[in-house]
């Protein structure tokens, strides 16, 4: 990750990667030169084999695993060590394993996304603005959370359920981009298409551009506007889904058993 903190040649992307790099000790280069440019308003589906780097290259782009080299641009600020908190502002996180507190309601964690903006003593008592506590409120009800479920503990919610939470979570903040990282591996195949749907439906009804790592290749059919196809930490596709044919497929997935099987085609 470049320290020098400037402002990039293309203000108007949310997202600009460059020339990312990244090799764990010890371990094989998993981002060999990602490059990419997300813009305002667009749903982006990362598709790729598992340990193909769609995780790193998420954590990356919010900060938690630097960079070895190349850099990471966020509404025309590149990120580094000082801008990362304001950066993160800009940013609404979607995870596989929805990243709730269990004993935590419903609206608590949703208001738990505040927290980085806000004194300790507010989270150690649970003490949120009024402000805070409507928007989490009504992100609740957008995103089809019944009102009897919005005081439950986030114990007692389904996995469908809980995704919805993480979903609102990730909107508080009035983020430019989502990213979710296999936001529906978890999830029955009806629970998923719901969840996809409502990730969609949102982000476009709120014009906030999602990066959404997925290895199933006909959800990302469904609901991407744009198809990025990493394998082994290099982009071998960007395009449409109409373009998806099985020639890309192959090279996304390879053509052995081992990286392509064709049950990876249903949801
Ligand atoms: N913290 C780490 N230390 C060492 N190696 C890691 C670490 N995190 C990931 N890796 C390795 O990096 C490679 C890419 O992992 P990554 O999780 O980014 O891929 P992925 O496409 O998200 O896979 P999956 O779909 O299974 O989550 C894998 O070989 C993985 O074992």
């Amino acid at each position: 990750m470049t320290s020098t903190p400037s402002h990039s040649q293309a203000p108007d992307a949310v997202l600009t990667v460059d020339a990312a790099r990244k090799a764990y000790p010890a371990g094989p280069t998993v981002l060999d030169g990602v490059s990419l440019r997300i813009e305002p308003g667009s749903f982006c589906v990362l598709l790729g084999a598992s340990g193909s780097g769609k995780t790193t290259l998420l954590r990356s782009i919010i900060g938690l695993v630097p960079l070895d080299a190349g850099t990471i641009d966020i509404s025309g600020t590149i990120l580094t060590p000082k801008s990362i908190r304001r950066s993160r502002r800009e940013i609404g996180m979607v995870h596989q394993d929805f990243g709730l507190s269990s004993r935590l309601t419903a609206a608590q964690n949703v208001m738990a996304g505040t927290a980085p903006g806000l004194p300790v003593w507010r989270l150690l008592f649970q003490a949120y603005p009024k402000d805070v506590q409507d928007k989490a409120c009504e992100l609740l009800s957008r995103v089809g959370l019944e009102e009897g479920h919005v005081n439950r503990p986030a114990s007692g919610l389904s996995g469908g359920q809980k995704q919805r939470v993480g979903i609102a979570r990730a909107l508080i903040n009035g983020p430019k981009l989502i990213l979710a990282d296999e936001p529906v591996a978890s999830l029955d195949p009806q629970t998923a298409q719901e969840v996809m749907d409502l990730l969609r439906r949102t982000a476009k009804e709120q014009g906030v551009a999602v990066l959404c790592s997925l290895h199933q290749i006909s959800l990302s059919r469904t609901y991407a506007d744009r198809i990025i196809g990493l394998r082994k930490g290099k982009i071998v596709f960007d395009g449409t889904p109409g373009q998806l044919g099985p020639d890309v497929l192959a090279r996304i997935f390879g053509t052995g058993r081992e990286t392509f099987a064709p049950s990876m085609a249903v949801a």
